[in-house]
């Protein structure tokens, strides 16, 4: 099975009404809401990371999702597989006090399990936010502008470092200390139509933001916002471009407002909502056809 088809069965179970139907980045409890993701050795991160690294990600990854909504964070739940390496175990435990300290984080809980020696690591976090403006992924209008912020593609070039490309710290540390946009989540929140975070990949996201809103969305490739280093490293050809909206790891925000309104963040518009569906895609005042793949899938 593949994600898609996992989360399609999943939308058949029993819901809460504050699941959303599961198609938005965290659920609705009261006050609270809430999100979990895991991070799977050789999936999310390389075995040889440094587990600071790995434990930084982890926190990110889950407060990028409580940003998305506008959300405070509140506290996590960890869930920790012991593995006999002690030095693995310290090391996360320091990087993890590290995030937790720099973005105010408590822990409230979690579990703590072992794994037969030499199996991969798993690691979940659960987050709970408050106060959340929660624009929906689902809530795009007609006519409104698809805005990013940041820069797209750094994480993405940053793997390929990882993995023995030549290439600068920069983009590196984009791939193993991403920055969930809280503050920006925060301000953008009581001003957007819908708003999510971009962890798989620009266009398939996107897509999945028009899907949710029953809209179609046409996206400009030349728009993509591309770092100095980003365009050092690949260039800023249709393929460098290409490969920057689809690779993932970005975590940074993508939303939907009207194309007049001001921005209380910097942000870069990269696309349009129309009536209709599907995504489409175009490279300046040129149609261009889907890529096989429009960013990451599980399983597929
Ligand atoms: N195994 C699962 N069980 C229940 N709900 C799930 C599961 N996997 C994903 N979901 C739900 O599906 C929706 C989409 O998930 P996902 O794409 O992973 O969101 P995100 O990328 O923001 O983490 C969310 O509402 C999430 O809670
Ligand atoms: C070693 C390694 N290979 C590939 C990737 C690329 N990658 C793996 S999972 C993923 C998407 C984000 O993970 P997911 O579990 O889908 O998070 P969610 O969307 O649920 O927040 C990406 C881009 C990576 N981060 N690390
Ligand atoms: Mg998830």
């Amino acid at each position: 099975m593949t994600e898609a088809e996992f989360l399609a069965a999943l939308r058949q179970l029993p819901l809460h009404p504050g699941a959303h139907s599961l198609t938005d980045d965290t659920a609705t409890l009261g006050r609270y809401i809430l999100t979990t993701d895991t991070l799977v050795e050789g999936v999310h991160y390389l075995a040889g990371d440094r587990p600071a690294d790995v434990a930084w990600k982890l926190l990110a990854q889950n407060l990028s999702d409580l940003a998305a909504k506008g959300a405070t964070p509140v506290g996590v739940l960890l869930n920790y597989p012991l593995r006999g390496a002690d030095d693995w175990d310290a090391a996360f435990l320091a990087g993890l006090a590290t995030a937790l300290t720099h973005f105010s984080t408590p822990l409230l809980g979690g579990d703590t399990v072992s794994l037969p020696p030499h199996a991969p690591r798993v690691l979940t976090l659960t987050a709970i936010g408050a106060d959340a403006p929660a624009p929906p992924r689902s809530g795009a209008r007609a006519g409104d502008a698809l805005y990013v912020t940041g820069t797209i593609g750094d994480a993405g070039a940053g793997l390929a470092i990882a993995l023995g490309k030549d290439g600068p710290a920069e983009l590196l540390a984009a791939y193993r200390r991403p920055q969930p946009r809280l503050a920006e989540g925060q301000a953008l929140g009581p001003h957007v139509h819908a708003m999510m975070d971009i962890s798989d990949g620009l266009l398939i996201d996107a897509e999945r933001m028009a899907a949710a809103s029953d809209l179609a969305v046409t996206i400009d490739l030349a728009a993509i916002p591309l770092s100095p280093a980003y365009a050092a490293f690949a260039g800023t050809d249709r393929a460098a471009r290409l490969a920057a909206a689809t690779a993932g790891d970005d975590y940074q925000l993508l939303f939907a407002a009207p194309a007049e309104r001001a921005l209380p963040v910097p942000a870069t518009c990269v696309g349009h909502f129309t009536h209709g569906t599907a995504l489409t895609l175009k490279h300046g005042v040129q149609p261009l056809p889907l890529p096989g793949k429009l960013g990451f899938q599980h399983a597929s």
